[in-house]
């Protein structure tokens, strides 16, 4: 049995209201169905505890959405291979992660699976409870493919959620993974009550550390500075909304991590991104000292105060200089 939403609308800003696949029902797949209902769209909303058909899911929709985990991405996506889904519709990747058995990104998973497919990443500066609660937010839709780009942007821009395209995927995906890392480094920041100077210098190296590794990867530099990158890290760095943000600040705390996560209850990305994150910059030679930091504090290798020590001790040198 399938559950076909449509809540409360506006006026749609989309050409024609589609028919949508949304999978995972958890706090951002369930924001993403509320954004949609909004605009006039049916709305489909899978996940395993709704207990649904994936395959009456997927049945003759216009859009594929992704809101799972990274943990549920490959096997979902591997579920969906056997089943048969409209031609060449586009699959949109809401999820901000790297794999840990490939360390690929989702759209990376995606794009190999479905290659007949146009990718379309979505990510921003999106805490889901601020957006269903009607608060103005951006998001950034990014595809090689532009004009799927283009229906994406359609099917979710309204008067209270602007969508702006762009054709670096990569760049886009990256920003929204990378920066759950940066969350669990600001929340330690924060819960040490190390001050705003230092939060902004945290910050600030953040970025230029976050943009050597997606660079290195394939993003391009102007969208790390964009909503998907910077935009991002100042929303989840700042909010105890967020759960990354959450996480530092527990361990912070005292907490241990096992603590932490039982009393978040719901996804923090950024414990397994930062794991895998730190497997691709040794295997690249990718200097990430922040990362690098927050790795050993989730691993217990180290404690908060002394990762700041590790942090501020560290060489002397310009603040541009090449790597
Ligand atoms: N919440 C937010 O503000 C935002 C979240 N995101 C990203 O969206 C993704 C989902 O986050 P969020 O919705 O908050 O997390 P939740 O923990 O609220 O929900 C997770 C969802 O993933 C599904 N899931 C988990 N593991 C599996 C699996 N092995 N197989 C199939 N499905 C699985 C869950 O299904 P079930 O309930 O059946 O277990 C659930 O639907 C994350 O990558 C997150 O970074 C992006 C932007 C904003
Ligand atoms: O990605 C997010 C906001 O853009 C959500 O952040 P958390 O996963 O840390 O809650």
């Amino acid at each position: 049995m399938t559950q076909d939403f449509t809540l409360m609308s506006h006026p749609p800003l989309s050409d024609q209201p589609l028919t949508l696949a949304i999978l995972g029902a958890g706090a951002w797949g369930s924001a993403l169905a509320q954004l949609a209902c909004y605009n006039g769209h049916t709305v489909r909303l899978w996940s395993r505890h709704l207990g649904n058909s994936l395959e009456e899911t997927v049945n003759s929709v216009d859009v594929l959405i992704s809101a799972i985990s990274m943990r549920g991405v490959a096997t979902t996506a591997q579920q969906l291979q056997t089943l048969k889904l409209p031609d060449q519709i586009p699959i949109v990747t809401a999820t901000k992660g790297l794999d840990p058995d490939s360390t690929r990104t989702p759209s990376q998973l995606w794009g190999t699976l479905f290659p007949q497919h146009p990718i379309v990443v979505l990510s921003g500066p999106n805490l889901s409870a601020e957006i269903q609660q009607g608060l103005p937010a951006a998001t950034v839709v990014a595809s090689e493919n532009l004009e799927a780009a283009k229906i994406v942007q359609r099917v979710f821009a309204s008067n209270r959620f602007r969508v702006y395209t762009s054709s670096d995927p990569m760049g886009t995906e990256l920003g929204g993974t990378l920066k759950n890392v940066i969350a669990i480094a600001a929340g330690v920041c924060d819960g040490l009550h190390l001050g705003t100077n230092a939060k902004s210098a945290l910050l600030t190296r953040a970025l230029t550390e976050i943009i050597r590794i997606g660079t290195h990867l394939g993003g391009q530099t102007e969208t790390f500075f964009g909503l998907s990158g910077l935009g991002d890290m100042l929303t989840t760095c700042n909010s105890s909304l967020s759960r990354n943000y959450r996480v530092g600040y527990g361990l912070a705390e005292g907490k241990t991590l096992e603590q932490v996560l039982t009393e978040l209850g719901s996804t923090a990305e950024g414990v397994n991104t930062t794991n895998v994150l730190i497997e691709i910059a040794h295997r690249e030679r990718i200097p990430v000292p922040i990362s690098g930091q927050v790795y050993q504090l989730l691993n217990q290798q180290i404690t908060p105060q002394k990762a700041v020590e590790a942090l501020m001790e560290r060489d002397l040198k310009p603040e541009f200089y090449a790597e």
